[in-house]
């Protein structure tokens, strides 16, 4: 099943690729491909049935729309006709069918709120929500409230969560010396680190996201005047207190800070914070294997981002005209060196190993590449946390092909910073030698730390192979897979193609590890 190209996009095999637990793919039809889908959006067909008229939909009238047959759905606002993307749909037909007729945005978000639905159906989108009788009566008015907006579904976005005490909730002051701005949040929080600060710096828009708990606060201003493009972010982890500090272009007396940009001082749960993403000069392209590439990526002089262990970005690429999103989880330029300094990459560059799929739609793009190109990188996210390290005696991780990502980052901060750590075991499934990653790097780093093991498994060995064979199998994992005490604290990662996560959960419960034992980049 590893390394197989496929005709398929996204590659079955991919991973690179990330999703939440628990969903699943359905195989397509042959011409049901995304690529299918972008030749079809663009062949100039009419895909809603209006012949390029946009109109107002009423509830009842979405409503109407619910059959496989003649289907709409509402996605903030937007009406869409997807009766024609209904085969092309890697979800399934099923998965589509739960929005039939009525507005899909909760549910969209829960599944892939990455998906970039606004480009790929572009050419079906129908119009938008009408007001509702008693917002309509206020359109006559000049100015529609923005309540009234996001009881039509236009914005979604509440300032300050429900359960949330307005005392609570972060703030923002500003200061300025003859050279410089400061720009203080205050999270009001105790446990931040700079990981959770995501700032960008572009021109005169600064925008800051602040991760606190499992909310988002963002600060999105256009600065009154032009500063230099390089700024220091400071987080003082125990009073929560972060400051992003600008430096003037000219001495002169600011009287403001700025204009308010979209959803600035907003406070809103993580998931319902639109994406964002910044645009990343390619540096260098590296070959790690005969099909997979070490990319780094140059991170814009005004970007602030860190991508914590476990975490992923999506990279996003216009592909005939659609935009593109999929999920990579970056890794440490390498695996020794970086051990030096724990869990903190360079903050100016990110690295992605990422597996060609010649017959694929978007690695064949990344890999035409030029240095010196852009690509976008969105912020980070992910589900791993840090504490589930913590106290941890014995770390195994479980990878097929470059299921690999996620675990480089991982066995660098667990052999660094992990104090209770007694083994970290690692088994890498692939099916050639030529297709393991990084080996000698591995076999290094385990003759270096005797509490690191590596072994390597193939499914398709040439002769001479010494060793281990075969898929993952309950008894490769029972002999593997062993508390070094009795009582010792496990945790399991694991991380491949879905059949190589569906059958190596099932053999670790089998085994009789529990699910808070196992965590799945199910990728
Ligand atoms: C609102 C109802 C929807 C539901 C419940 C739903 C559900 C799903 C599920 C279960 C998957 C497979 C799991 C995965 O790998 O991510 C999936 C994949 C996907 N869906 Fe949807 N979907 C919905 C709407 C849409 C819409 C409107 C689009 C429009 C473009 C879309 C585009 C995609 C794409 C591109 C994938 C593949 C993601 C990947 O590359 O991994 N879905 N969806």
């Amino acid at each position: 099943m590893l390394n197989v190209p496929s005709q398929a996009f996204p590659a079955p095999g991919s991973q690179q690729r990330v999703a939440a637990g628990g969903r699943s793919k359905v195989p397509l039809k042959p011409g049901r491909s995304l690529m299918d889908w972008i030749r079809l959006t663009k062949s100039g067909k009419d895909l809603t049935g209006l012949k390029g008229r946009l109109i107002e939909v009423t509830e009842e009238e979405l409503a109407k729309h619910n059959k496989r047959t003649d289907c709409w759905i509402c996605i903030r606002g937007l009406v869409y006709n997807i009766t024609p993307y209904m085969e092309y749909h890697p979800g399934g037909e099923d998965e589509l069918m739960k929005a039939a007729g009525a507005d899909g945005t909760e549910l969209f978000d829960q599944v892939h709120r990455w998906v970039n639905y606004e480009s790929m159906l572009k050419e079906c989108m129908v119009g938008r929500m009408a007001l509702k009788p008693f917002a309509a009566l206020k359109e006559s008015c000049p100015i529609v409230s923005e309540e009234n907006r996001i009881l039509n579904g236009l914005f979604s976005k509440k300032k300050v969560p429900d359960n949330y005490s307005k005392e609570a909730v972060p703030s923002y002051d500003w200061f300025q010396t003859d050279g410089s701005i400061t720009v203080v949040i205050y999270t009001k929080q105790k446990d931040m680190n700079s990981e959770l600060v995501i700032a960008d710096l572009q021109e005169r828009k600064l925008r800051g996201e602040l991760i606190v708990k499992d909310y988002s606060y963002l600060l999105h201003l256009e600065l009154s005047y032009a500063v230099h493009e390089d700024m220091i972010v400071q987080v003082s982890e125990k009073v929560g207190k972060v400051e992003f500090i600008l430096k003037k272009k000219e001495i002169l007396s600011w009287k403001k800070l700025g204009q308010p940009l979209e959803s600035h001082n907003s406070f809103v749960k993580r998931t319902e914070r639109g994406l964002y993403y910044r645009k990343c000069r390619l540096l260098s392209k590296t070959n790690v294997s005969h099909d997979t590439q070490l990319f780094c990526l140059a991170l814009p002089l005004g970007t602030h981002l860190l991508v914590p262990v476990g975490h992923h970005v999506y990279l996003r690429q216009t592909i005939t005209g659609t935009e593109i999103v999929k999920p990579y989880t970056p890794v440490p330029s390498f695996l020794v060196s970086t051990f030096k300094n724990p869990c903190h990459d360079d903050q100016l560059h990110i690295f992605f190993i990422i597996k060609i799929y010649p017959s694929g739609l978007f690695t064949p793009v990344l890999d035409a590449l030029q240095i010196g190109e852009y690509i976008s990188v969105s912020n980070p996210e992910g589900n791993f946390m840090k504490s589930q390290m913590e106290d941890v005696e014995d770390l195994f991780l479980l990878a097929g092909g470059t299921g690999f990502t996620p675990m480089v980052k991982l066995l660098s901060c667990a052999l660094t910073s992990s104090n209770n750590l007694r083994a970290v075991k690692f088994m890498f499934f692939n099916k050639t030698e030529d297709d393991i990653l990084w080996r000698n790097q591995l076999e290094q780093l385990a003759l270096n730390d005797a509490r690191f093991e590596v072994q390597f498994v193939l499914s398709e060995p040439k002769k001479g192979w010494k060793g281990k064979e075969g898929k993952i199998s309950s008894s490769l994992l029972s002999q593997f897979v062993k508390r070094s005490k009795c009582d010792s604290k496990v945790l399991i990662c694991i991380c491949g193609p879905p059949p190589f996560m569906e059958q190596g959960i099932q053999f670790l419960q089998d085994l009789g590890y529990s699910s808070k034992e196992i965590h799945c980049f199910t990728a």
